[in-house]
């Protein structure tokens, strides 16, 4: 239902603008947003897509997202179909992967650069919705003037987190459309929309763990709005957001909470509808499927660190490594995603003076930025309204006498960047709320898939903290630059267990495997081998047509890169008409197959 809205005044704007005055009419979470945007020195200007090269890999990289939010985001343009909308996905950065809108106001879209490779993080664009649902991890509209930049003022947006069922952010959906036909219910939709992409995700993801369905009302079990917990044993280890919001946890508790600490009842397999009671009283309607004996398809739930499978680490440099770090110096390990950093940095702890202290790890990326600063530091008891009653430690106190690792260090905000450097100076923290600080001694690792260097030079890095990590530094070669990448997928095959069950990866399979590009590297591969090891049987031969279909694709000698006419209809009709599926096994965005089409005349 579109409604024309009130965007903020001009005489608003230009309080803040020209007297640095803010204005009383704007919301708080907008004007700490402004006010973040004006000490970053942010100004209207150009835009800088990514080069279709690149985008192609942050299409890859984020593939399992893209499989289960498409379906959605064609959902949610039918709703706003005639609202001058667009629909649109970006990854856990901001950088959009995918849009779907109405014709006209795609070229709308297109000059404020709403299109596919544009980075719509509030470093780069100001203060957005996009920007803010991945800074507060919540959803948010952004109307029309409360945009920072000029540029942007014409539209309003709403957006919403996704977030994979482990926890990590993995992107938002968001509906954009002209700041005079504001769409009433935008906000409501992708809230939404994002609840069933968590939910789907969460019950494709295979049935190798215990999974619990629950809603307080019984029709509405089995229900995209029903809320899915998943065991490992009696380990809670993934869920979506409503049954953590209805049983008071939150993503913290993932690895932690016990079947028994929520529920008053006994783990076991309930087929029919049943009422259950939670530890805190509460009552709900459940189901609950056991495990599977074998394990099933599992490419949609991302390998977790296993001991087990991992092939030792470049032994050369993690001997010089390990000697820099016992001698008290930062190690700073530069690869792109799923190159293997943290199991690099895991091995260095090991094989370090301090094997026997903690290896504590944190995903600078993966956490809403308002969350940061209270897990990194801690805080007091009774610190601030909801804050657990006997405080918390904070990672950095963790890690004492351990080996402290700040993955994707790069994505740390500025303001968190400065405190940490205090820190590594003063060796000393003090907690949120406190007044007393703490003695700190832990060994650092950072790692990063992003250009450090680029991102001091852009003013995005801190230059004094840059320089007290980098002091040795050591890159990580992508898969596709391996020395030796048919050892390690040999190596890694047998760890996961494929030799001891007879199951033999043909040379034509193994030949393929190692001319593959490996966009998502050792993460990518991972799951591609343990997809082919769920699926055969002890004692078969895998070639390539066992390879999951988007693979078959691309490993056949027609070169996707051209995606000549031949090869996208021979894609499509593979996989019966279904756009978004051979868009995702082109490795395209829908929207860019829909155009190819075009201009090949065919559609
Ligand atoms: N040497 C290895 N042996 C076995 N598995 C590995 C190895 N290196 C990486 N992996 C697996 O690949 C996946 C990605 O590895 P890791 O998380 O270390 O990469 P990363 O470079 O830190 O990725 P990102 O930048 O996305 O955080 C994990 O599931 C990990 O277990």
């Amino acid at each position: 239902m579109p409604s024309s809205l009130p965007a903020l005044s001009t005489q608003a704007r230009r309080q803040f603008f020209e007297e640095g005055v803010c204005p009383a009419s704007l919301p708080q979470q907008i004007a700490e947003s402004w006010l973040r945007c004006r000490q970053q020195g942010l100004a209207d200007g150009g835009f800088d897509p990514l080069v279709s090269a690149n985008l192609q890999q942050a299409l890859q990289a984020n593939e399992h997202l893209l499989r289960v939010a498409l379906p959605e985001l064609d959902g949610v343009y039918e709703q706003v179909l005639g609202t001058q909308s667009v629909v649109l996905l970006t990854d856990a950065t901001g950088l959009i992967l995918n849009t779907t809108g109405n014709p006209q106001f795609m070229k709308k879209a297109e000059q404020v650069a709403l299109l596919p490779g544009v980075s719509w993080a509030e470093a780069t664009k100001g203060t957005n919705a996009i920007g803010m649902a991945l800074a507060l991890g919540d959803s948010v509209e952004v109307r029309g003037g409360e945009h920072f930049l000029a540029q942007n003022i014409g539209i309003s947006c709403s957006a919403s987190p996704v977030f994979a069922p482990n926890g990590r952010l993995a992107g938002v959906l968001n509906v954009s459309g002209d700041a005079s036909l504001h769409h009433l219910h935008a906000l409501g939709l992708v809230r939404l929309a994002a609840q069933q992409i968590e939910h789907r995700w969460l019950s494709l993801a295979g049935d190798e763990h215990w999974l619990l369905r629950l809603h307080p009302r019984n029709a509405l079990l089995g229900s995209p709005r029903e809320g899915v917990l998943s065991f490992a044993g009696d380990i809670l280890i993934a869920a979506n957001r409503v049954a953590l919001h209805w049983l008071g946890l939150s993503w913290q508790d993932l690895g932690r909470s016990r079947f028994a600490d929520l529920f008053d009842a006994a783990l076991k397999p309930i087929a029919v509808a049943q009422q259950i009671y939670t530890q805190r009283g509460q009552h709900f309607y459940i189901t609950i499927t056991a495990p599977k004996a074998k394990l099933a398809i599992r490419t949609l739930i991302e390998p977790e660190f296993n001991e087990q499978s991992m092939v030792q680490p470049f032994q050369k440099q993690l001997n010089q490594a390990v000697r820099v770090l016992n001698a008290g110096v930062a190690v700073l390990l530069q690869g792109e995603t799923g190159s293997g950093k943290e199991v690099f940095a895991r091995a260095l702890h090991q094989a370090s003076q301090r094997s026997k202290g903690p290896f504590v790890a944190i995903n600078c990326a993966a956490l809403p930025e308002s969350l940061i600063e209270s897990e990194l530091f801690g805080y007091e008891e009774g610190a601030f309204t909801g804050a657990k009653r006997k405080g918390h430690l904070g990672k950095l106190r963790e890690a004492h006498g351990g080996v402290l690792l700040l993955d994707e260090i790069g994505d740390m905000p500025l303001a968190m960047q400065a405190r940490l450097l205090r820190v590594l100076q003063e060796r000393e923290v003090t907690p949120l709320g406190g007044s007393r600080s703490y003695k700190v001694d832990f060994a650092i690792v950072c790692a990063s898939h992003r250009d450090l260097p680029k991102r001091v030079s852009a003013g995005e890095f801190r230059a004094d903290l840059f320089y007290r990590l980098q002091d040795f530094t050591m890159r990580l070669p992508p898969l596709r630059e391996h020395a030796n990448l048919l050892g390690f997928i040999s190596g890694l095959w047998q760890n996961l267990g494929g030799v001891k069950r007879q199951i033999r990866l043909e040379d034509e399979l193994l030949g393929a495997l190692s001319r593959y590009p490996w966009p998502g590297n050792v993460r990518q591969l991972l799951s591609v081998l343990k997809t082919l090891l769920a699926l055969a049987d002890d004692g078969d031969s895998l070639g390539i047509c066992d390879l999951p279909e988007a693979y078959q694709t691309s490993v056949s000698k027609a070169s996707l890169a051209s995606n000549s006419q031949g090869l996208i209809e021979q894609t499509i009709a593979q996989f019966e008409g279904n756009i978004s599926k051979a868009a995702a096994a082109l490795g395209v965005a829908r929207s860019t197959l829909y155009r190819r089409r075009r201009s090949l005349g065919v559609a």
